[in-house]
């Protein structure tokens, strides 16, 4: 199974091999357009219904001048509106143009009046500024109840990149696309308006990928199943790690969370440490947790010296004040592989020079929402995967944006975008289970941009298992169901 992403330039570049390696592009089309049609038809259920298709000036609307010709074929009623001009089509798409020997009106609003369907293949890959006139029209006019929509590779107004909504889009039932998915598929906003994504197979051999080179890939089981880790037979405890969480004084839950992740995930040994004042907590809340009380960052230390300790995540729960800052600081001098979030990024606001003078690398993961993210990083600008992959470079280390479309990021420039959260993960607490998950996969001795990946994974497939209702002390519960249901 596939898994890359490919940019819009990619796309284009992997659309020149194909050529180059003697596929016309009116071959490409042709596959494409009848792949719009295949699933017009089962979007219908097989039943005929009168079809609007609205097609632009480029070549996303000579996919909808093959489609309208395969659906006329299979005896549906098919109405083609053109945004421009006939003559003034170009290259593969006045090709499709003068196949299609039905009429073609000047698309406009009204066309749609007692339409059943309608096919969006006005702009893809080419969209270039935000709709407005005629083409803004047409999609608000989409928005009618119970007219389906399907979009020829993107909604018309997302750009295929960012995943942004140029001007308005239609929210599409289905979306077809070509050979491998765009950024936008998977990137909210543009995710909300692509409804049931079909990636159609149009003949272009894997290989081109070869001098592509993808660094973008959809998040799936099938890229780190491999290195997961799995408990030898004669295994015991210190073989799985030993992970080292600081717990917070007040706001002990957030710990507590990630502690029982992390141990459920396989952890050989989980300490937290925490003041004394907290220790009665930690220690009554599981009897599988190791509780060190410590009274400064001294004592922390101490811990970090045991090298069996080899995993560490400082954030969850820990408050603001230096004993959090210090911890931070000796665990990236002892050279630890490790999670940080939650209060660290209020910690560390604006001082990402000072971590990376400390040993941030890529051994450690960074874990926050936009706000932290904003926090450690400043404003920067363009999409979620930009965003991460730019401050996976600037920081060293692997960056794992949270969100319904959470972005991990390497370094070195890969990224993976995760698919499978539902929204239902979006409480209190949900984000120091997904630490945990991380730390526990860090402790084993996952590759940290696999752990982060599975971590986030994982912390859907649970939310999944868990469905509506869930509170986040249950995705602990649902670690086991969920690694048995997917041979993990
Ligand atoms: N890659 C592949 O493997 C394959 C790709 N295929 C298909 O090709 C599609 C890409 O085709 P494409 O490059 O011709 O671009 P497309 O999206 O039709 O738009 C360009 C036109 O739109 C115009 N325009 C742009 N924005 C606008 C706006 N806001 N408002 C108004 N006008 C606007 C722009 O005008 P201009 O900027 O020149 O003024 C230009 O005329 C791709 O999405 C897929 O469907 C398949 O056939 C099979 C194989
Ligand atoms: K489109």
């Amino acid at each position: 199974m596939a898994h890359e992403i490919l940019t819009v330039a990619q796309m284009y570049s992997v659309d020149r091999a194909a050529m180059q390696a003697g596929i016309p592009g009116s071959l490409l089309m042709e596959r494409a357009g009848m792949a719009v049609a295949r699933e017009a038809i089962i979007l219908c259920g097989g039943r005929p219904r009168p079809v609007v298709i609205l097609c632009g000036p480029g070549n996303n609307g000579g996919d909808g001048f093959v489609a309208a010709r395969h659906l006329s074929a299979a005896g549906w009623r098919v109405r083609v509106g053109l945004l421009g001009d006939r003559v003034a089509l170009r290259g593969d798409a006045a090709w499709a143009a003068e196949c299609w020997t039905g009429c073609v009106d000047v698309a406009s609003p009204d066309l749609l009046s007692g339409a059943g369907l309608v096919i969006d293949a006005m702009f893809g890959a080419g969209l270039n500024r935000p709709l407005e006139g005629q083409a803004l029209a047409l999609v608000q006019a989409m928005a009618q109840p119970g007219l389906p929509v399907l979009a020829v590779d993107v909604p018309s107004g997302i750009h295929g990149d960012n995943g942004v909504v140029l001007g308005a889009a239609p929210v599409a039932d289905v979306t077809v696309s070509f050979f491998r998915p765009k950024p936008a598929h998977y990137l909210y906003p543009a995710r909300g308006h692509v409804g049931r994504l079909v990636i159609a197979d149009i003949g272009i051999p894997d290989t081109v990928l070869a001098s592509i080179g993808p660094t973008i890939q959809t998040n799936d089981p099938t890229l780190w199943r491999a290195q997961f880790p799995r408990p030898a037979v004669t295994g015991h405890k210190y073989q799985r790690g030993h992970a080292l969480i600081l717990g917070g004084t007040v706001m002990t839950g957030a710990a507590r969370l990630s502690a029982r992740a992390a141990l459920r995930l396989g952890a050989g040994l989980v300490t937290l440490a925490c003041e004394p004042a907290a220790q009665l907590v930690y220690s009554l809340s599981m009897p599988s947790l190791i509780v060190q009380p410590i009274t400064d960052a001294g004592g922390f230390s101490e811990l970090l010296a045991d090298p069996r300790r080899n995993a560490v995540l400082l954030g969850p729960g820990a408050g603001t004040g230096a004993l959090l800052r210090e911890a931070v600081l000796a665990s990236l001098r002892a050279g630890k592989a490790g999670v940080l979030d939650a209060d660290f990024f209020s910690s560390f606001a604006g001082a990402l020079s000072t971590l990376r003078q400390a040993g941030l690398n890529d051994r450690w993961v960074l874990t926050p929402h936009e706000g932290e993210f904003a926090r450690l990083f400043g404003p920067l600008t363009g999409s979620r995967l930009d965003r991460a992959r730019h401050a996976a470079a600037e920081s060293g280390a692997v960056v794992l944006l949270k969100g319904p479309d959470t972005v991990i990021a390497h370094p070195d420039g890969r990224v993976r975008v995760n698919h499978n959260a539902p929204p239902d993960l979006a409480i209190a607490g949900s984000g120091d289970v997904l630490s945990g998950l991380i730390l526990a996969l860090l402790a084993q001795g996952m590759d940290p941009f696999d752990a982060a990946s599975t971590g986030a994974w994982l912390h859907g497939a649970a939310g999944q298992y868990c469905g509506r209702g869930l509170i986040a002390e249950d995705l602990p519960e649902a670690v086991p169901a969920v690694l048995k249901q997917n041979n993990l």
